[in-house]
Parts: C-alpha cells; sequence; structure tokens
C-alpha cells in the first residue's frame, strides 16, 4: 500500500503550467442587453497573460459595454466572466474588491478630477482603495507621474492646465496606481495629435513590458493596433467575430472588417507601421516569452 504521507510534497505543489493559466480573462457566453436592444449575445473571449489585445468594432457594437462587464462595473445578463481563474459574477463585493484592485482602467475620456491636480487625482485612489496616508500617496503618485513621462512641474497642474497627450497620461498613471496585473484602456488616444497618439503607443509598449501587464486596449485607432497589439479581436454580429494576429485578422473575409483595414486609412497605417512589422512567428514567440 501506498504511504500518502511520505510522497514528495514538492510533485503536487508545483503549478501545472497549461493553457488555461495562461488565460487571465475568460468571458463565456455572454449577453448584455438594454431593454430589447440585445447588445451581446453568446459572445466568447479568452486574454492571454503579457498580451496587448486590440479590441476593434463598429461604433456601437459594445467594446465599451464588454470593457465594463470585465471590469465589474457592469452586470450582464447572461454568462460567466473569469478574472484570474475566479468567477467574477459569483463572488461577493467583498471577494471581488482584491480582484479588482489587480486591473487599473483608462475611461474613454480620461475623468480625471478637474478640482483635483494630477498628483491628487492619482492619489485617491490610493488613500480611498490601499488605505495609505495623504503624505505616502502624495509621494507615491509622484512615482506613478514620473512613471508614465510626465515632468515633475505637472504634477501639481490641474487638468486644465495640460495638453490631451499629458491628461491621458495622468489618467494612465491613475489606472496603474494600484500596481494592477491587468490594464483596460479604452480609446487611450482618441482625440490626440498624432505626434501625441505615437508616443502614448510607444509609453504602452514600454510599460507592458516593464510591468508585466496584459492589456485589453479598445482603440478606432489603427496605427496604435499595428503599433502595439498582438492580437485583435473584432466585435461584430453582438459577439467576438475573430481573435487572432492582426495579419491573420485582416485577411478575414467580412465586409466590415475588409473596409475597416484594407481602406484607405489602413492602408495607410500598415505602410507606416511596415518597416518595423513582425511576421506573425516572431510576434507569436515573443509572446511565448513574456508569459508569466
Ligand atoms: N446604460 C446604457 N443604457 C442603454 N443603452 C446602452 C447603455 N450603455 C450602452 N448602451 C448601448 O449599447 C451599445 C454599445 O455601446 P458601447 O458604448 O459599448 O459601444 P462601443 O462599441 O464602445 O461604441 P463606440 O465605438 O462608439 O465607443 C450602444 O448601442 C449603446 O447605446
Amino acid at each position: 500500500m501506498v504511504n500518502e504521507a511520505a510522497k514528495p510534497e514538492t510533485v503536487s505543489s508545483l503549478p501545472v503550467i497549461t493553457e488555461e493559466t495562461k488565460t487571465v480573462i475568460k468571458v463565456q457566453n455572454l449577453a448584455n442587453r438594454f431593454g430589447s436592444h440585445a447588445v451581446h449575445e453568446q459572445l466568447d473571449l479568452a486574454v492571454r497573460a503579457g498580451e496587448i489585445l486590440g479590441v476593434v468594432g463598429g461604433s456601437g457594437t459594445g467594446k465599451s459595454v464588454l470593457l465594463r462587464s470585465i471590469v465589474g462595473l457592469r452586470q450582464p445578463d447572461e454568462g460567466s466572466v473569469q478574472v484570474f481563474g475566479q468567477d467574477l459574477l459569483a463572488l461577493s463585493d467583498a471577494e471581488r474588491e482584491p480582484l479588482q484592485q489587480r486591473m487599473g482602467v483608462l475611461f474613454q475620456k480620461g475623468a480625471l478630477y478637474s478640482s483635483l491636480t494630477l498628483a491628487e487625482n492619482v492619489a485617491l485612489a490610493l488613500i480611498e482603495q490601499a488605505g495609505l496616508s495623504r503624505s505616502e500617496a502624495k509621494r507615491l503618485a509622484e512615482l506613478k507621474l514620473a512613471l508614465v513621462g510626465l515632468p515633475r512641474s505637472a504634477v501639481d497642474k490641474y487638468p486644465s492646465e495640460l495638453s490631451g497627450g499629458m491628461i491621458k497620461r495622468a489618467a494612465l498613471a491613475r489606472a496603474l496606481a494600484l500596481d494592477p496585473d491587468i490594464l483596460f484602456l479604452d480609446e487611450p488616444t482618441a482625440g490626440l495629435d498624432p505626434i501625441s497618439a505615437a508616443a502614448f503607443d510607444r509609453l504602452l509598449l514600454t510599460l507592458r513590458d516593464a510591468l508585466k501587464l496584459t492589456v485589453f486596449l479598445v482603440t478606432h485607432d489603427l496605427d496604435t493596433l499595428y503599433a502595439c497589439c498582438d492580437r485583435v479581436a473584432v466585435l461584430s454580429q453582438k459577439r467576438v467575430l475573430v481573435v487572432d494576429t492582426l495579419a491573420a485578422v485582416a485577411d478575414t473575409d467580412d465586409a466590415w472588417i475588409r473596409d475597416y483595414f484594407h481602406g484607405p486609412r489602413g492602408r495607410a497605417a500598415q505602410q507606416a507601421a511596415a518597416p518595423a512589422a513582425k511576421s506573425a512567428t516572431t510576434q507569436a514567440t515573443e509572446l511565448e516569452s513574456r508569459i508569466k
């Protein structure tokens, strides 16, 4: 008879590396309805650790509603949302809180408080959610603002005194305040001039690599897709129509995808990205090596 107690403990306690552990967000069979208007039906999506996933689709296809469903700001009508293997919708508010702290969100319009300075905007999350003292929170907020490339002189300014690009960076600093593992960005480059948008794209890549983030990026910006995304998910017909590398998605036989990727703006973005473009295999290899 096998003596259970004599078995080497390490064997059973070693984490098993499977496809499942590489998936940090798993959405299954999701439905979101507003009255008789169904935005999502039977929507499935998996987000992999370490990737920047671009989420695109026509206006009103439900990109923001999907984001809000994943971060717990909206209760879907059906389906499940698993984050790090935990079923978000089955948890109580208290159980969900630590999980939500692992997710940082940059909302569509930056959504900074206009009556607070940049440092105060970032510090607020640290005081309210991490329980830091005012002075500790201010010090950490200044570090976060430096991390996103804002100069020391911007720290005590109000949002109205700053450019759109600086406001986006400050909103990013606030999304990163609690050291999240997953970063959600809702149209982060909307309204930015092309130079500021390209700088934001570079910052995002640097931060993803430095902080080992997984990024869920809702965007209409083709340049951002080509510059940043490992994979792209297309929302259409109430679900995720396709999720794959950019090259594979662009080749999908669908009217919206054709217009979007192969219209004049799509071609321009592709050409602009061409010198830096990597083969799908290289992208996949790099992604594998980043997976935690
Ligand atoms: N609180 C709400 N009440 C009623 N309808 C809503 C609500 N929130 C979203 N919707 C509807 O859900 C649909 C999807 O909205 P959502 O904002 O997710 O679209 P989107 O794909 O992000 O669009 P865009 O690209 O224009 O930002 C829209 O038709 C919108 O009007």
